[in-house]
């Protein structure tokens, strides 16, 4: 199954990719700027693979590489909503420098825009009210003061894909937490009680989606910019799968949940309200609530907006799609 092939004078989808790249992000990135289906409006910036500095510089160092300076590259938060400075950084399965060690030369270009990514979303929202899709890919921070800034923040933005959780599965952080919860469950916890239209993508899904290393060595062979990019990144992020989850293929998280975006008709969702464990053993745990049962007492969930979660994917159909789009240099 392929993403509806677009019509004429069909509207491309306005999409805002908040993220910390990091290996698969990048993927997603890439993904995005070779779909016909959305027009990238700016990568806003978060930590979680990397620092917020170092996401911000291979962001820009990415649009660079591929010739993409147009888009606007605004920097997220340095600390989590609660002001922690100490987070959790992903460095062994990204690299120090989030794509695999390689210590890229900064972008000589392109600088972040001078707004910070809070306040660029809650811009982009009212300027395109009911038409911006932010698919966030690391953990909430910058979205949470969005609803601050702007508190009809929920209504004017058209969706929220969050690729975060880990519903009735293992966290990858540990048996509670998926990283992106882990990395900010406070901001979590906010955007999926906010009632935004949110679309919630966990590793219960992505990690069915497995780049093989047959996929890997296709996509080297092709040798398009995008695939040239991704290589020595992938060598890393394949070594770390091996080491780590014992398998011969990766993960392809990132890309799904923007593949998500493009096409939602890929995975089976299911509604229900979402509430994040924000401290404790089980800080970062995501906890869905389907709507088959009425609870009779109160709970945390009682009232709260439902959201959408992902609960099966068509993990070849996103594998191929992903492939389709990064092997070939330009329409
Ligand atoms: O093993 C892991 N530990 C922590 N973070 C990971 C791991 N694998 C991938 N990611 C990162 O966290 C998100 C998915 O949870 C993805 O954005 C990925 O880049």
């Amino acid at each position: 199954m392929a993403a509806a092939a677009m019509k004429v004078g069909e509207r491309k989808k306005k999409v805002i990719i908040d993220s910390d790249p990091g290996i698969d992000d990048a993927m997603a990135i890439l993904v995005a700027l070779r779909s016909p289906e959305l027009e990238v409006l700016g990568l806003t910036t978060t930590f979680g693979n990397v620092r917020t500095a170092v996401a911000t510089r291979n962001a820009l160092h990415l649009l660079e590489t591929v010739g993409r300076t147009d888009i606007p590259v605004a920097e997220g938060s340095h600390v989590t909503l609660k002001k922690d400075t100490k987070m959790r950084i992903a460095s062994s399965c990204h690299g120090s420098d989030g794509l695999g060690n390689q210590d890229l030369p900064p972008a000589t270009l392109t600088k972040p825009v001078d707004q910070p990514a809070a306040a660029f979303l809650v811009e982009q929202a009212n300027l395109y009210a009911g038409q911006v899709t932010v698919v966030s890919l690391g953990p909430l921070t910058n979205l949470a003061p969005a609803l601050e800034l702007d508190p009809s923040f929920p209504k004017k933005i058209g969706q929220v894909v969050v690729l975060g959780g880990a519903y009735s599965v293992n966290g990858n952080v540990n048996p509670a937490a998926e990283s992106n919860m882990f990395g900010d469950p406070d901001a979590a916890d906010k955007i999926f009680t906010c009632g935004a239209d949110v679309l919630a993508v966990g590793i219960n899904v992505t990690n069915q989606v497995i780049l093989s290393d047959a996929d890997r060595e296709k996509l080297q062979q092709s040798d398009s910019k995008y695939t040239r990019y991704l290589c020595k990144p992938l060598a890393h992020y394949f070594d770390y799968h091996r080491e780590i989850y014992f398998t011969e293929g990766v993960y392809l998280h990132d890309p799904t949940a923007l593949l998500a975006a493009v096409n939602p008709s890929l995975m089976t969702l299911a509604e229900g309200a979402v509430r994040v464990q924000t401290a404790g053993i089980t800080k970062g745990l995501t906890l869905f609530r389907s709507n088959d049962k009425r609870y009779v007492e109160m709970t945390a969930w009682t009232g709260m907006p439902t959201v959408m979660v992902a609960v099966a994917v068509d993990a070849p159909a996103v594998v191929e799609l992903m492939m389709q789009r990064l092997m070939v240099d330009d329409y």
